[in-house]
């Protein structure tokens, strides 16, 4: 959809009054945004542009945004631990996805990554994403379809540790959530294509350690890595500029590697 598109109903918009009223809303009929500062009925929004302003019934100004990632995420149901932002931002940048690519995931969990791969790969790219739980396909797969990803996703309950369950050589990038990533080596190296990444996320450095030595000892990996992000926002105000009090002080860690032919 273009930036110039007249707002119809079942568009997304991110409302955005100040910064403690930010609201992703999908544009329904006689459906109404409620707010400290006054309400927005969805109709009084239809017809408008992303950029445009409107009023609150308590005549409150608010601007009515393209949604960006960021707040398409913000809007999304988690049941597991998620990937955030400052780490898959990373992960997609040193995977080099691109619209187009094929990208294998497991575990999907909520589907925030999942979420973030698809928007990168696009209409014509595809993430394969498994998961052992039902229960969290089924979640992640209503957080995908609220944001119109659920046909650049195909989500398949299995067990990422089963080599049988993947096709030989075929994708660019292998993305691991999972407690135990190095029970899944042989799943991913049949996986990908030759000299492809893969971006392993783990939240404790004995994970690191255990994933590291057995890429090292697996042989099919090189070029192995491992970052941290840490993410500083600042406060601005005439002298008195500097980082914010409090900051995010762990998430976790990201391991990367590239496929060798054996
Ligand atoms: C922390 S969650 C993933 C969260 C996800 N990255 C996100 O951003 O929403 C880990 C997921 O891995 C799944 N899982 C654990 N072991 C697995 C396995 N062997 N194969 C596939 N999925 C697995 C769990 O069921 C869980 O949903």
């Amino acid at each position: 959809m273009s930036a110039n598109h007249s707002l119809d109903y079942g568009d997304l918009a991110f409302i955005y009054i100040d910064s403690k009223r930010k609201y992703l809303v999908k544009l329904g009929k006689g459906k109404i945004l409620g707010t400290d500062k006054g309400f927005i009925k969805h109709e009084d929004i239809v017809g408008k542009k992303y950029g445009d302003i409107i009023y609150t019934s308590r005549n409150v100004k608010a601007y009515i945004l393209k949604p960006l990632l960021i707040d398409l995420l913000q809007g999304l149901k988690r049941v597991t631990q998620i990937i955030y932002p400052k780490d898959s931002s990373l992960m997609i940048y040193l995977s080099s996805i691109t619209p187009g690519s094929l990208v294998l995931e497991a575990g999907v969990g909520s589907g925030f990554l999942t979420a973030s791969l698809a928007n990168f790969v696009g209409d014509s790219g595809r993430i394969i994403g498994f998961d052992i739980r039902e229960d969290h396909l089924l979640k992640a797969s209503e957080n995908l379809e609220k944001l119109g990803f659920d046909k650049r996703v195909e989500l398949v309950l299995g067990d990422i540790r089963e080599e049988s369950i993947v096709v030989d050589n075929i994708f660019d990038a292998v993305f691991y959530d999972l407690p135990d990533p190095w029970n899944a080596l042989n799943t991913a190296y049949k996986a990908l294509k030759p000299s492809a990444p893969i971006l392993i996320y783990v939240p404790t450095v004995n994970q690191i350690e255990k994933t590291v030595l057995s890429m090292r000892k697996h042989g099919g990996f090189i070029d192995i890595h491992v970052y941290e992000v840490l993410l500083r926002e600042y406060s601005v105000e005439k002298n008195a500029t500097r980082p914010y009090t409090l900051m995010i002080g762990h998430t976790g860690y990201i391991v990367f590697g590239r496929k060798i032919s054996a």
